[in-house]
């Protein structure tokens, strides 16, 4: 299998799902590599006048303008060498991206790159392309696209790395973590990157959708009633359980630690939108099952007993019933 670091022309990256979180990434790798994004809704407006990223750490008014091209088999077909890296920021909705993505694939070549949130999401793409790497990634980083083409990005950029599964002893995953810490991100690379997924998920299975439900930025939500916050920690506990039962031991004081990142902004009043608070404003389907659903799902598989998620599982699932008003 060639590796794009032992060649000294620049790795080539095709980003899939050119949103939010996609945009910062392929930003920052246009300065270490070839660059094109696969856009939908903001095709015309990225392709006439490319992307404006206003973050609190790279730059305000940043004009990042990529290849753009309208979809996977465009980026195959307008590309004559194999993509090295496919890096997947679209939303998790469960068996329907492997296929999508396949026209840019290479067998043997193409490492794919998940820059997603939620929990056993990898296999699919194992089955669906068993020769290639896999890397899963984990990232803090609140930001939004809002008109389309416009990325606001709030003050923390990490993005955590492994392989997967975490038995693989592919060099990918440090080869990635070496190409965004060159291109000026923040990244880490892990052993056992399953560890830290359960660490995010912990965060997301409350804020996520108890924000989306009440349509509270996470400090409205803790400022709304005097025991809000116990609740959401008592959400964050119940996950924590889960994680347990799969060998991933978190403390009450690692579970805090998750819920003070959100708590330390109570004090300046500015709360951020997490993802699907986002995605109800904008009538954009959630990541229900790969968030909330899988967790209850292995909950249920181990014999844990949530019935806070379980409950946020049922209303959350009935919002999205309601907001989305598309396939996707
Ligand atoms: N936003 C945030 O603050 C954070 C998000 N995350 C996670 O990162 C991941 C990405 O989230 P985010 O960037 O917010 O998501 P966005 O909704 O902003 O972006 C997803 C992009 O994928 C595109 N897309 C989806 N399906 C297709 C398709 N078939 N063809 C072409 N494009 C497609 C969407 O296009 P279209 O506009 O046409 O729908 C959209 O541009 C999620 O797993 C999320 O949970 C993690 C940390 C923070
Ligand atoms: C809560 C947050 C912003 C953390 O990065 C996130 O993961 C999301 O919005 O989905």
């Amino acid at each position: 299998m060639s590796s794009p670091d032992s060649s000294t022309s620049k790795p080539r990256v095709l980003l899939f799902g050119a949103g939010s979180i996609g945009t910062v990434y392929l930003y920052l790798l246009s300065k270490v590599a070839t660059v094109t994004a696969v856009c939908r809704s903001n095709y015309d407006v990225v392709k006439e006048k490319g992307f404006i990223i206003n973050s609190a750490i790279f730059g305000d008014d940043i004009h990042f303008q990529p290849a753009v091209v309208r979809n996977c088999t465009e980026a195959a077909t307008s590309s004559s060498e194999p993509f090295d890296y496919i890096v997947v920021c679209s939303k998790v909705f469960p068996n329907t991206i492997p296929d999508i993505i396949k026209p840019a694939v290479t067998p043997n070549h193409t490492t794919i790159v998940l820059i997603q949130n939620g929990i056993g999401i990898e296999d699919e793409y194992v089955e669906a392309f068993p020769t290639n790497p896999i890397i899963s990634t984990v990232v803090y980083m609140p930001v939004a696209q809002r008109p389309a083409g416009v990325i606001t990005h709030g003050d923390i950029e990490l993005l955590e790395v492994g392989n997967y599964p975490s038995t693989s002893n592919s060099p990918q995953a440090a080869n990635f973590t070496k190409l965004i810490e060159s291109a000026g991100g923040t990244a880490k690379l892990y052993d056992d990157i399953q560890f830290k997924r359960w660490f995010k998920v912990i965060l997301n299975v409350a804020w996520n959708p108890v924000c989306a439900l009440s349509l509270s930025t996470d400090v409205d939500f803790m400022l709304s009633s005097p025991n809000a916050t116990d609740f959401v920690l008592d959400v964050m506990l119940e996950v924590a359980d889960v994680a347990a039962a799969y060998g991933h031991q978190f403390s009450k004081e690692d579970v805090q630690f998750q819920l003070d990142r959100a708590k330390v902004r109570i004090q300046s009043k500015k709360g951020i939108e997490p993802s699907m608070l986002q995605d109800v404003k904008e009538g954009r389907k959630m990541e229900v099952e790969a968030i909330v659903g899988n967790v209850l799902k292995k909950a249920k598989a181990k014999g844990v007993r949530c019935d806070r998620v379980a409950t946020i599982y049922f209303l959350a699932n009935a919002l999205d019933a309601h907001v989305n008003p598309r396939d996707s």
